[in-house]
This record gives structure tokens, sequence and C-alpha cells, in this order.
């Protein structure tokens, strides 16, 4: 994907009011979602009371297909084990974003990301759209992330981090030198692509699709070329969290994205006819979510999932998604093989790049308006 914003990004800027968090005693009134008084809104319904939960399956089923075939039509989430990520690199990631947002907030500033990058430090890109702040920071990775590490950790890192974690956070959960954090993006990322691609197959096999019906998949049909964005997400503990939203209800442009949650809950996911539903962290399970242009790849066959994110009275929370989308020269439109006389093409062909253009200006109306014919 490109690391530059369309300029429908640039003409949407996101400005950034960035708080120190921990400086709140109470909910600022613009963090507040809803009033004290109103105890149901659309905003505040927790789920917590909701009987029915997402799908966890185990990689080494050999009923898995039909599994992940059964949760993509009924939820458009999973969560999976045995899929072969090691937890140690899983803890190393979760130690690299701790490390990272547990800098001075005048330090991640320098790392803000600019009106001419994708990448960087900021407040989340749909904040625009939504009339109240998020409880959350987040920090977006598009290639290689070196050059807001160099103004996140400047000169002398390991120094730095010395003198650091001294004031900040014990030194046993930080990471040593900034060469160990790259190369731990880098692994997180590759290990992330090959399971992204192994997931890609699961789902659009549960289709009855072959690795015949999808050329851009590449000759050894690992999806190699794909574009992902590595997305690491910072709830801190909040003062008030029925009234605050750590991530506002949206869907992923992605194909799937798949979400690492340290072991604090505030994920959920929305089912038509249920409401919201909490995904709690599975030890050493990862969350699948279908993105929007996997909707459109499956012809609505498997929706995108609506989700988002809440916060916690005393713990902070982490996540890592990676975003997981089509190589930037492909156009995603509805496979051959789910269309026919009797099941027109729902959506008109779109990049990934046109895709979270139209994204940044429409955000949760962009979807629809790739939509060929309305349904009956
Ligand atoms: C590749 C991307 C998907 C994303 C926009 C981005 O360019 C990088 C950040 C991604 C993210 C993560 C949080 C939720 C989301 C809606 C957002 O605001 O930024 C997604 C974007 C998306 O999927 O559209
Ligand atoms: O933190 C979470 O649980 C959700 C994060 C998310 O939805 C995202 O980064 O797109
Ligand atoms: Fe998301």
């Amino acid at each position: 994907m490109p690391s530059k914003p369309s300029e429908d990004y640039q003409a949407h800027p996101v400005h950034l009011k960035h708080q120190d968090f921990t400086s709140f005693q109470e909910l600022p009134d613009s963090f507040a979602w809803t009033q004290r008084s109103d105890d149901d809104s659309h905003y505040l319904s927790t789920g917590d009371s909701i009987s029915e939960s997402v799908p966890v399956i185990d990689l080494s089923d050999p009923n898995a297909l039909p599994l992940i075939g059964h949760a993509c039509k009924t939820w458009g989430v999973f969560q999976v084990t045995n899929h072969g990520v090691p937890s140690t690199l899983l803890d190393n990631m979760e130690r690299i974003t701790k490390t990272l947002f547990s800098l001075p907030v005048q330090q991640k500033l320098k790392a803000s990301r600019s009106l001419e990058s994708v990448s960087g430090y900021g407040v989340a890109r749909i904040s625009s759209f939504f009339p109240k702040q998020m409880w959350s920071e987040g920090f977006t990775i598009v290639g290689s992330p070196v050059e807001h590490f160099r103004k996140l950790w400047p000169e002398d890192y390991s120094r730095y981090c010395i003198v650091f974690t001294v004031y900040y956070v014990p030194y046993s959960s930080l990471m040593a030198g900034w060469e160990e954090i790259l190369d731990g993006i880098k692994e997180y990322e590759e290990e992330m692509k090959r399971l992204a691609g192994r997931l890609m197959w699961l789902t659009l096999g549960s289709l009855g699709i072959t690795k015949e019906d999808v050329k851009w998949a590449g000759l050894k049909g690992d999806f190699k070329e794909g574009s992902a964005a590595v997305q690491l997400n910072h709830y801190p503990a909040c003062p008030d969290p029925d009234r605050a939203m750590g991530l506002a209800p949206h869907t992923d442009s992605t194909l799937l994205t798949i979400l690492y949650q340290n072991n604090t809950s505030g994920l959920q996911v929305h089912k038509e006819g249920t409401g919201w539903v909490t995904v709690p962290p599975v030890p050493g399970g990862l969350v699948v979510n279908l993105g929007d242009l996997l909707h459109i790849l499956s012809n609505g066959l498997y929706p995108s999932v609506l989700h988002r994110a809440k916060v916690n009275r005393s713990r902070q929370r982490l996540s890592v998604a990676y975003l997981f989308g089509p190589p930037s020269s492909v156009k995603i439109s509805p496979l051959s093989k789910l269309v026919g006389p009797s099941q027109l093409p729902l959506y008109r062909p779109v990049t990934w790049n046109e895709y979270l253009g139209t994204k940044a200006k429409h955000f949760n109306k962009a979807l629809s308006s790739f939509r060929l014919c309305t349904p009956l």
C-alpha cells in the first residue's frame, strides 16, 4: 500500500489534540460519549449480558474450513488458536507496543503522523467523523518505521531508554535497544503475512474458491505481494469507562485484519439482531476480522464486521492490528465463481488505495458507494 495518504485524507486532516491521559481525574466533557443519565443510548450498550460468543477455531482441527465458513457468514469475525505464530513473538510485540506508548507525550508527538504520511503517531483517522474524542492513541506503521523511531529515540537511543525506564516503567517490561525493536516489528510483519495468506485460503476455500480463481495471489498462491499496515493501539485506564469510547464503531477497509489483544478485554463486535458482543482475549489467540474488500470480493456473502473498542477503569489495554490488503495495483471485484445469471455482481472494481480514499471522505458510506445494485 502507498506510504502517502490519498488527497482525500489530506483534505480531512485529523487534528492532533493529544493529551496526557494520566492527567485526568475525571472524564473531560470532550471525551464523554454519553450523558451520565442516558444509560442506554446507542453508543453505550455494553453487550456484557449477551450469551452468544464469537467462535474460537483451532486451526489444527480438520474441520477448521467449514467452521471458518460458518463464522464468516454469521459473524464476520472469529478467533484462531494453534495458528503457528510463536507466543514469544506475540509477547515481544506487546513489549514493543508498551515501550513506545510509555514514552512522554512530548516525545511521542515528535513522531506525529503528518499530512503527507499514513505512518506515525496520532489519534484514530476516523476521529474527524465523530463529535467526541476517543480515549486512545495509536501508531501506524506502513513500510519502515525507522524515521519515526529516530524522532522518538534521538541520538543515543540506549542511554535515553535506560534513563527513561528508571522513571516510568519497570525495566524488565521494556526493550533493550532500537535495533531489537525494528527486528521485532519486521519479524512480526513476516509472520503475520504468512498467517494472512493461510487465512485467506481458508476463508476463500470455504466458498469453493481455489488458487486458479485468484491470479493476484501470486504463482505460489502465498499473497506475497499483498500490502499491509500495522496499527498499534493503546487504551489507557479511564476514570469513567462507561461514558468513554476507545475506538468508535467502524469496519476495516482490509481483506482481513489479524488482531492481537493483551489480556484486557475491550474489543466488541456488532451482530445483527443481537447487538454488541465482547470478544474476550483468549490466551495465545488472535482475532480475525473480515474487512470491506473481502465483503466486495465475496460479493457480500462474507460481510465486513462493525467493531469498536471500549476502555477499562483500572487497566490499560494494548492491541496490535495487522491490516492486510491486496497488492496496490489489483482491482478487487466480486469473484467470477460467485456471480452468475441468478447472482449479479453487487460491487464495481476498486483498488485498495481508491477504497481508502473513499473511506477517508465518506467513512461508513464507502462500501455502499461501490454498490452496483440495491438488495431486494
Ligand atoms: C491501511 C489502513 C487501514 C486504516 C487506514 C490505513 O491507511 C492505516 C490505519 C488503518 C486504520 C486502523 C484503525 C481503524 C481504521 C478505520 C482507521 O482509522 O485507521 C483503519 C483504516 C481502515 O481500515 O480503513
Ligand atoms: O483495539 C481493538 O480491539 C480494535 C482495534 C481496531 O479495530 C483497529 O485497529 O482497526
Ligand atoms: Fe478495526
